[in-house]
């Protein structure tokens, strides 16, 4: 077990492992998804209906706050991986302390995208990645929805380690952009288009492995336009291309910003 303090292995190879495995946990929990139509009602504050007693929250709202303070009971924030999209309704944990590796500095609790990711997952690639309907199944709806929303969350959030494994590798090069507070100079130094690339590429492939029917004594992956598939792997190209690697840059930029502070 690791000690507190003791350093451990940042690097660009360790997170770069870290999102990759990510990507799998983000493919998966949009098939989920996507088993279920949109099912708008869970997101209408109007369906719980009584607003003194639910505070005007939709189902899927209420379905998260809920189960967020469930799993900080359970000491799912204890890890600082870990960002709850309801920090105010949170309880302590009741789970007996572990030592979770503390890479990041302290300005990395003023970085939080939460509100945006909730608000453009939902409003904005939700509708892409479901088919229009209703099928009544709101709460398995809404679990797939949490689900979704904790994978791509903790994908982006990462994008603070990312930073400080970059900044490790090359602090002086940093330095001179932080000081200057340097938004535009930090995005160069830390982006490689390359390594984007490769990432979409990989996502849209996992999407076309991942969601395709498995047929006894047929090969796999025979698949050929995108209705085969269970989640469109061009819209998953596109929610990394423009969103998630986005985000995740953003997130290492805000880092950045705060690393000498
Ligand atoms: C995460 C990294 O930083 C940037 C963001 C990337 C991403 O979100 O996938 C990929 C390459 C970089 O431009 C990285 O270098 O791996």
């Amino acid at each position: 077990r690791r000690l507190r303090g003791e350093s451990t292995a940042l690097t660009l190879e360790s997170v770069r492992k870290f999102l990759t495995r990510e990507e799998d946990s983000i493919v998966f929990s949009l098939i989920e998804r996507a088993k279920y139509p949109r099912n708008a009602p869970a997101y209408d504050p109007s369906y719980l209906g009584s607003p003194a007693k639910f505070h005007g929250l939709s189902l899927v709202e209420l379905f998260v706050r809920e189960t967020e303070a469930v799993q900080a009971k359970a000491g799912r924030y204890e890890n600082p991986v870990e960002i709850p999209f309801f920090p105010r309704h949170m309880t302590s944990t009741l789970a007996p302390p572990y030592d979770f590796p503390n890479e990041l500095h302290a300005a990395a609790a003023a970085v939080n995208v939460s509100g945006t990711i909730w608000r453009e997952y939902l409003d904005g690639w939700l509708p892409q990645i479901t088919s229009q309907g209703d099928d009544g199944n709101y709460a398995p709806t809404a679990a797939a929805d949490l689900v979704c929303l904790q994978a791509l969350s903790r994908r982006i959030h990462y994008g603070r380690y990312v930073a400080e494994a970059k900044y490790r590798d090359a602090p002086q090069d940093y330095n001179t952009a932080i000081r200057a507070q340097d938004r535009d100079a930090l995005m160069k130094l830390l982006t490689f288009e390359g390594q984007e690339d490769a990432v979409k590429r990989r996502v849209e492939e996992k999407a076309k492995v991942f969601g395709q029917d498995v047929t006894l004594g047929k090969r796999a992956d025979g698949g050929g336009n995108a209705t085969d598939y269970k989640v469109d792997p061009v819209v998953v190209y596109r929610l990394y291309g423009d969103w998630v690697i986005p985000m995740t840059k953003m997130v290492q930029v805000e880092y950045l910003l705060r690393r000498l502070d």
